[in-house]
């Protein structure tokens, strides 16, 4: 268990987590630095600039924007982050820009969260650097596997393509489901039955989904009855691979911004 955790940024990732891990016991104590009016966190709340308790971290969690990742850090006293393990949840932000602003040597781990965490049905990809030992692995580990799963990627680089995928992949399901629900709209369903359907359709599928070896296709063609309704709108989205080249660049283009977002550029 880790006794004292430092957050700089209590926004929607940061006391997602945090909250989440005081919860299951997993932290004992934080205290969380965050300009904002934030209500009702069990965390203990330090408007930036504030002084902070005499205590010598064991674990700094950094969920600021990514532009601000210096400013929240170089605001703490160094010696309260002397022996701390550093936790970025930052979007494009590489180690070569965060390991000089944490102590020297200190271990930094980057992690690629998405909103599911809220109700402990997130995802999270990890990569540490080379000053994380097992032990230390292992308690992220169960930190992130607390609030989701969680799985190590092989390369940092690796870690703009989780965020491409699942970090800003739940909004694309969302977008999905708002058109899906307009379309039941428009097709006569009251908006309330529109929208049921379309987030209730989105849990089954992603459910089955997620089974032990699921096919995706497979699943798709279960559906899909020759000369049937599912065939005539699949031929729609399958025209030209049109809703798949779509996705392509979606990815691409967020995975090129995950890039422009590392201050070391
Ligand atoms: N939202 C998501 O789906 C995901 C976000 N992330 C990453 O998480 C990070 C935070 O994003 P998110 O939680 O969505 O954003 P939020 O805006 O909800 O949270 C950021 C918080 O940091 C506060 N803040 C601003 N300046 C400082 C400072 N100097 N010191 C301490 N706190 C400060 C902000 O306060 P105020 O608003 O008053 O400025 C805000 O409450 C980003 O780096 C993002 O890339 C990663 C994965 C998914
Ligand atoms: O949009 C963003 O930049 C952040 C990172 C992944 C999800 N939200």
């Amino acid at each position: 268990m880790v006794k004292h955790a430092l957050f700089l940024g209590y926004g929607r990732m940061g006391s997602a987590l945090g909250e989440a891990w005081l919860q299951a016991g997993l932290v004992q104590h934080i205290d969380a630095v965050d300009p904002g009016n934030i209500q009702g966190m069990q965390a203990s709340l330090y408007p930036a600039g504030q002084a902070l308790p005499a205590t010598d971290y064991e674990l700094v969690v950094i969920a600021v924007k990514p532009a601000l990742a210096q400013a929240a850090l170089q605001a703490i006293p160094p010696a309260r982050l002397a022996r701390a393990c550093f936790i970025s949840v930052m979007a494009g932000v590489s180690l070569r820009t965060l390991e000089p602003l944490a102590p020297a040597a200190a271990p930094v781990i980057r992690t690629m969260p998405n909103t599911p965490v809220i109700i402990g049905q997130g995802c999270t990809g990890l990569y540490a650097n080379n000053r994380v030992n097992p032990a230390l692995k292992n308690m992220v580990s169960a930190l992130f596997s607390a609030v989701g799963t969680a799985c190590w990627v092989e390369t940092e680089d690796q870690l703009h393509a989780v965020t491409a995928i699942s970090g800003s992949g739940p909004a694309y399901y969302h977008l999905f489901s708002e058109a899906l629900a307009q379309a039941g709209m428009k097709l006569g369903l009251p908006p309330d039955i529109a929208n049921m359907l379309a987030a209730r359709t989105a849990l089954g599928a992603a459910s089955l989904q997620c089974q032990q070896h699921a096919d995706f296709a497979a699943l798709r063609q279960a559906v899909t009855s020759p000369n049937g309704t599912t065939h005539a709108a699949i031929q729609i989205f399958e025209q030209d691979e049109q809703l798949r080249h779509l996705v392509d660049r979606a990815a691409m283009q967020a995975h090129t911004r995950s890039r422009e977002l590392d201050p070391a550029g």
